[in-house]
């Protein structure tokens, strides 16, 4: 089911936190929004699944304006909150029992094992909610979102905070639901990784504005071939000659410096990293590494654009 979000404007009080994007969500696929925190993801679904209206703009799912047809778009639309919360006590089979009656589901005990199956908790059904794992908790949660047949699927951030096997396990569901059925699947993440392995297509946002989407192609083309010079700089304790700062005097003519808690990164052409690293004073630092252009490099060049009038930014035109 296509989504179309048109201009979206939300305020909270001073607080832009939705500055008018748009773009369009395909039939069928699965979508990332990227952002880093505050950028507005959770804003923009509280719309896209009606919890909330728009001060201005308009979101359509399937046709229907998400404002106006209240709960017949909310009929087609799951949602898995960042933050679900379940009655300790019940087992997970209960809490899907519970949401399947509010929901008025028919064949609710047949709905509630094939929701259980998909996520992976069918051995775990019958244990107490307060015995579940974060990721069993998430999956509880995407079990509960199953179980209406939803052609649109919105999962706000849905690995946040899980352990590498609970994200891992998690992937491979979102990658079965995108396999075995139609629907559209839109989720949120800060990761990079996650969305390149998940999605086809791909919204950035900072701060409430859109500022690149395309497909994750376009993402690698806007990427381009620099490379990233990582310098993690020696421990400056007991060095009067302050390694970091003269590390950044050096590599600031080969490239766009950009400083971390632990590092300085230098994004620049192969040409320039060769330059660089012969250039670097090996007493000046613990360590360096050179990294492959990736899509953090198009995550940074989409963040790093100046374009903030509002328009759709496609990724490929986005300059590093
Ligand atoms: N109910 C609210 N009241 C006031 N400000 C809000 C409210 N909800 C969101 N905001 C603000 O709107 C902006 C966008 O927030 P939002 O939660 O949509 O971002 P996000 O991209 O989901 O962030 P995160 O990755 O941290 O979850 C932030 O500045 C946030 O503080």
């Amino acid at each position: 089911m296509q989504i179309t979000i048109t201009d979206v404007r939300k305020r909270y009080g001073d607080v832009v936190a939705l500055d008018g994007p748009s773009f369009e969500i395909p039939s069928g696929s699965t979508y990332g929004v990227l952002g880093t925190n505050g950028a507005g993801k959770t804003t923009l679904f509280e719309l896209l699944v009606g919890h909330d209206r728009p001060d201005e703009g308009r979101i359509e799912v399937g046709g229907l304006d998400v404002a106006a047809a209240g709960h017949r778009v909310r009929e087609r639309v799951a949602f898995l909150p960042e933050h679900a919360g379940f009655p300790p006590a019940m087992t997970g089979r209960e809490v899907l029992d519970v949401h399947a009656r509010i929901r008025g589901l028919s064949a609710r005990c047949e709905r509630i094992e094939d929701a259980l199956e998909t996520v992976g908790l069918s051995e775990a059904a019958d244990r107490a909610v307060a015995g579940y794992s974060n990721g069993m908790g998430r999956r509880l949660g995407l079990a509960s979102a199953l179980l209406a047949d939803p052609p649109v699927l919105v999962l706000d951030e849905p690995t946040a905070g899980l352990d590498p096997r609970g994200v891992a396990t998690f992937h491979e569901i979102v990658e079965r639901i995108d396999r075995e059925t139609d629907a559209t699947v839109v989720l949120s993440s800060h990761a990079l990784e996650e969305v390149e392995r998940l999605c086809d297509e791909v919204a950035i946002l900072d701060d409430g504005r859109l500022c690149a989407v395309g497909s994750i192609d376009d993402l690698w083309t806007a990427a381009g071939d620099d490379v990233t010079v990582e310098i993690r700089p020696a421990d400056p304790a007991g060095r009067p000659d302050r390694p970091r700062e003269r590390l950044l005097e050096t590599v600031q003519r080969y490239g766009d410096v950009i400083e971390t808690d632990d590092a300085i990164e230098v994004v620049c052409d192969r040409d320039e990293a060769i330059a660089l690293c012969s250039a670097l004073d090996p007493d000046l630092l613990e360590r360096f590494e050179v990294r492959e252009p990736g899509l953090e490099a198009a995550f940074r060049a989409a963040l790093g654009t100046d374009e903030r009038d509002g328009t759709n930014v496609d990724p490929t035109e986005v300059s590093a």
